[in-house]
C-alpha cells in the first residue's frame, strides 16, 4: 500500500511566489517556507510582505478603487467569469498545489477547487443583481432613492483550512460589489492564494484591484493595515481568539466587519433516523480535511436506544478510514497542518480520557506516517465515547480526525447538550419526524441547520454563525451586501 508519493515537488507548477502590488510580482527583503505537512519537505520560499509593502498595496488599492467602483456591473461580472472559466481550466494545477500545500486528499483538493470556483461564478452573477430602491416623497417633488455602494478598500484574512475557497468567496464577493482587496493568505498556504491572484491577472482584473500581501508573521501586518483609517472592512476566517483582537484593532477606525470563527457543531442522532444516512453523513462531516473543517461535527449526540448500535457502525468506519499522504488517490485522511495542531488534538483527546470518556477505537498508523525527525503531522483516527461537556474536547473546536459520542434520553435533553455552547456556526440533525425536526432546527444555536443532510456548503448559501462563531454571512446575496452600504439621495427637483 503507497502511502508516500515522493513526485510532490517536481510536478508543482509553482505561481509567482511574491507580492502582488498594482498588477506587479516583486520580491522583498525577506522569505519564509512553504512547508508539505505530509513530510516537511519546503515546497517554496514565499516573500515576506513588511509594513513598508503593506502600506504601498494599501496605496494602490485606494487609488484603484477610484475606478474600481465606477466600473459597470456587466464589466466586473464578466472579469469574474473569466476567472471562473480560467480556475477550471487550471483545476488539477490548483488542486495538487492545494494538496501539497495543505495536505488534504487529492479529491477534496479538487472538490474545494471546483467549490471555491463556485464562488465566482455565483458572484458574476449576484454583480448582476445588485439593485437599490426608490421610495414615495412625503414632500412633493421629491424624489428618494436609495443605491447601494461599495465600503471602499478591504483587508481579506484567510486561512489555512480552505487555500482557495475562502479566497474566492470573500474576493468574488468584493469585487462584484465594487471593492478592491488587500488579501492576506494564511503563512502556511500562500501558494494556492497567489495562483488563484496569477488567473486573476490573466482573466484581466486591472492592477491595484487585488494585492496580495503574504506574511510570516501576520500580527504586526494585519495590526497596521486596521490602524489605516483607509481600510474600509476586515473579513476574517479562523479562530474566535484572533477575532476577537481583529474586533478590538477595528473598534478605533469602526471598520466594518465580517468574521467567521469556530464552531462547535453537535449532530442529535434520534431513534427514528435512518441509520446508514446518519453514518454516511456523519462520517463525511466530521473528517472531512482531516476533520479541520469550521463546520465539521464536533459532537454526535445520539438517542440512548441506538447510541450502542450507531457507535458500532461509527467505530467500524473511523477503522476503515485510510489515513496518508493527500496526494494518494485512495486516501482519505491527510496530515494536519502543523506539529502544534496535532499536540492540541492530542492533548484533547489525553485530557477527554483522564476526565472519563472511553477510547472506542484508534488507528495505529503505520511507521511510515509516525511523527518523526521528517515530519509528517498524521493524527490516527479516534472515536471517543462518554464525552461530557465539562471535557475541553466537547468545548472547543476539535479541529483533528477524532469523533466523540454522547448519549441523550429525550427531545429536551438532546436541544440542552446541542446547545451548551457560546454560539454556533453548523449544527445537524437525524431523524424521522419531519415535525420535530422543524421544531429543534428552529431552536440550535447555529448559523446553518442540516437537516437529514450534512454537506451544506454551497456558494448560494449564506455562510455564517452566531454568537462566538461570528457575524457577517458570506455566499448567497448576503454575502455581496456586506460590502455594499446604501447611500440615500433626497431630490428636491423643480417642477
Ligand atoms: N473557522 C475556521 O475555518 C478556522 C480556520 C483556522 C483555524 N480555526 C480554529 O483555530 C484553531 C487554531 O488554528 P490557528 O492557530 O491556525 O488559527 P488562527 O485563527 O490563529 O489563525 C488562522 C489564520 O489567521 C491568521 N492570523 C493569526 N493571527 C492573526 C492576527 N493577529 N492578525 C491577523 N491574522 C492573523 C493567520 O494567517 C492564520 O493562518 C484551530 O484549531 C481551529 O479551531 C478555525
Ligand atoms: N468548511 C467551510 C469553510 C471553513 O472551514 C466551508 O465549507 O465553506
Amino acid at each position: 500500500m503507497e502511502l508516500m508519493p515522493d513526485a510532490t515537488l517536481t510536478s508543482l507548477q509553482l505561481p509567482p511566489c511574491a507580492l502582488l502590488i498594482n498588477g506587479q510580482w516583486r520580491q522583498s527583503a525577506h522569505s519564509f517556507p512553504v512547508v508539505d505537512p505530509a513530510n516537511g519537505q519546503v515546497l517554496a520560499q514565499v516573500a515576506s510582505a513588511s509594513l513598508d509593502d503593506a502600506a504601498e498595496a494599501l496605496s494602490a488599492a485606494t487609488n484603484a478603487f477610484t475606478h474600481w467602483r465606477r466600473s459597470t456591473a456587466t464589466e466586473r461580472s464578466q472579469l469574474l467569469q473569466r476567472w471562473h472559466q480560467l480556475m477550471l481550466q487550471q483545476r488539477e494545477r490548483l488542486a495538487q498545489l492545494l494538496c501539497a500545500e495543505q495536505g488534504k486528499p487529492i479529491s477534496e483538493a479538487r472538490a474545494e477547487i471546483d467549490y471555491a470556483a463556485s464562488y465566482l461564478n455565483w458572484f458574476a452573477g449576484e454583480a448582476l443583481r445588485l439593485e437599490g430602491d426608490w421610495q414615495h416623497p412625503s414632500v412633493a417633488g421629491r424624489q428618494l432613492l436609495n443605491i447601494p455602494e461599495p465600503v471602499g478598500v478591504v483587508l481579506a484574512l484567510t486561512p489555512w483550512n480552505f487555500p482557495a475557497a475562502m479566497v474566492t468567496r470573500k474576493l468574488g464577493a468584493a469585487l462584484a460589489a465594487g471593492c478592491t482587496v488587500l488579501l492576506k493568505p494564511a503563512e502556511s498556504t500562500p501558494l494556492t492564494a497567489l495562483a488563484l491572484a496569477e488567473l486573476a491577472m490573466e482573466a484581466g482584473i486591472a492592477p491595484g484591484v487585488i494585492q496580495v500581501l503574504p506574511c510570516a508573521t501576520p500580527d504586526p501586518l494585519a495590526a497596521f493595515l486596521i490602524a489605516s483609517p483607509q481600510v474600509a472592512k476586515v473579513s476574517f476566517t479562523g479562530s474566535t481568539g484572533v477575532g476577537r483582537l481583529l474586533m478590538q484593532q477595528s473598534a478605533t477606525t469602526l471598520k466594518r466587519l465580517s468574521l467567521e470563527l469556530g464552531g462547535n457543531a453537535p449532530v442529535l442522532v434520534f431513534a427514528d433516523a435512518d441509520l446508514d444516512a446518519a453514518v454516511t453523513g456523519i462520517m463525511a462531516a466530521k473528517f472531512r480535511n482531516a476533520g479541520q473543517t469550521c463546520i465539521c461535527i464536533n459532537r454526535v449526540l445520539a438517542d440512548a436506544k441506538i447510541a450502542p448500535e450507531l457507535e458500532q457502525r461509527l467505530a467500524a468506519a473511523v477503522m476503515a478510514l485510510q489515513v496518508g499522504a493527500g496526494q494518494v488517490d485512495t486516501v482519505q485522511i491527510g496530515p494536519l497542518i502543523s506539529a502544534k495542531a496535532v499536540q492540541k488534538v492530542q492533548q484533547l483527546v489525553e485530557g477527554a480520557i483522564l476526565q472519563g470518556a472511553r477510547l472506542v477505537c484508534q488507528q495505529r498508523l503505520p511507521a511510515a506516517l509516525q511523527p518523526g525527525p521528517a515530519g509528517g503531522y498524521f493524527f490516527p483516527p479516534t472515536m471517543l465515547a462518554d464525552v461530557t461537556m465539562q471535557m475541553g474536547i466537547c468545548q472547543q473546536e476539535i479541529f483533528g480526525p477524532v469523533l466523540t459520542l454522547q448519549t441523550f434520553t429525550d427531545e429536551a435533553q438532546a436541544l440542552q447538550l446541542a446547545n451548551q455552547t457560546d454560539g454556533g456556526l453548523a449544527a445537524y440533525l437525524y431523524g424521522g419526524d419531519e415535525k420535530r425536526n422543524y421544531r429543534l432546527a428552529r431552536q440550535l444555536t447555529a448559523g446553518m441547520v442540516g437537516i437529514n443532510a450534512t454537506a451544506i456548503s454551497d456558494a448560494r448559501i449564506p455562510f455564517g454563525g452566531v454568537g462566538s462563531a461570528g457575524f457577517g454571512r458570506e455566499g448567497s446575496k448576503y454575502g455581496v451586501a456586506d460590502y455594499l452600504q446604501l447611500k440615500h439621495l433626497c431630490w428636491e427637483l423643480a417642477e
